[in-house]
């Protein structure tokens, strides 16, 4: 298992003469086998730390440290995998030769198959398997990219408003598949999201993003699965929206 320590993390981007700050000194400790969730207003910066965390951006200064509990052979290789708000299906591959392709290096084919079917069986699509994209709904197609970042094992999941563009009930469902997964797999998870229900649902710790800081760290004191109608949860989610609308502007840490 891994997780990660962020220190000083900045990114500047130049658009034309102006620079645009879109992480300032984000400092972060993410333990190994936690799920946190990041929210914040668009623009604040929450796609830009999954982006250098995974490597597609490179920091304008600061340190990303991966943190493991068994440091073995493991250094040098990126733990993490990522799943985007659109499931980046190949459109000529089968919903189980898409969740397989991750795996291509590998010889055995066997073992392949193996993988595969675990997690077409833990994303209940094994019905689907030999589906094109175009042929299952958005929901199975967001299960497929779950499940293909799954076959590739990362230590670290990174998921960037992954049921955004899904219907309320679709969404639900894959929030409760998701809670069940974490408390599975025991993977690390950072999730951004805009809803604050969705944060308080998933997360352990809620990380608040205000204009590229963080400005709030709340650890979210339920167990799973949770309740969107207890009224601690509502407690939370409100004292949440306070803080990104600016009724609060403080730092906790609970
Ligand atoms: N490639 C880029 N070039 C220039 N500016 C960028 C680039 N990527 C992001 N930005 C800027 O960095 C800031 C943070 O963007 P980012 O996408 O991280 O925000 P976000 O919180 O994920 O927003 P949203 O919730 O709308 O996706 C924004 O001001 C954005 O315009």
């Amino acid at each position: 298992m891994a997780g990660v320590r962020i220190s000083n993390l900045r990114k500047q981007y130049k658009i034309g003469a102006q620079t645009i700050h879109a992480l300032k000194d984000t400092n972060l400790l993410i333990p190994e086998g936690s799920f946190t969730t990041i929210v914040g207003k668009s623009g604040c910066g929450k796609t830009t730390l999954l982006r250098l965390l995974c490597g597609l951006e490179e920091p304008s200064g600061g340190e990303i440290e991966f943190t493991f509990m068994n440091t073995g052979n493991r250094i040098g290789k990126k733990p993490v995998g990522i799943v985007f708000q659109e499931s980046r299906l190949m459109p000529w591959l089968t919903v189980k030769e898409n969740m397989a392709f991750p795996l291509f290096k590998m010889k055995n084919k066997r073992e392949i198959d193996e993988i595969v079917e675990k997690y077409l069986h833990i994303m209940g699509l094994e019905k689907f398997k030999n589906a094109y994209p175009s042929q299952i709904s958005g929901g199975m197609a967001q299960r497929t990219a779950v499940g293909r970042t799954l076959c590739y094992n990362p230590e670290i999941i990174l998921m960037d408003e992954p049921f955004a563009a899904l219907d309320y009930f679709t969404r639900k469902n894959l929030q409760e598949e998701m809670v069940k997964l974490f408390l599975s797999q025991g993977k690390t998870i950072i999730f951004v999201t805009h809803n604050v229900e969705e944060a308080v649902y998933l997360g352990e710790k809620i990380i608040v993003f205000s204009e590229g800081q963080v400005i709030m760290e709340h650890c979210v004191p339920l167990s799973y699965p949770r309740q969107s109608n207890n009224l601690d949860f509502v407690n939370i989610k409100e004292e949440i929206l306070d803080v990104i609308t600016g009724s609060q502007t403080k730092k906790l840490h609970t």
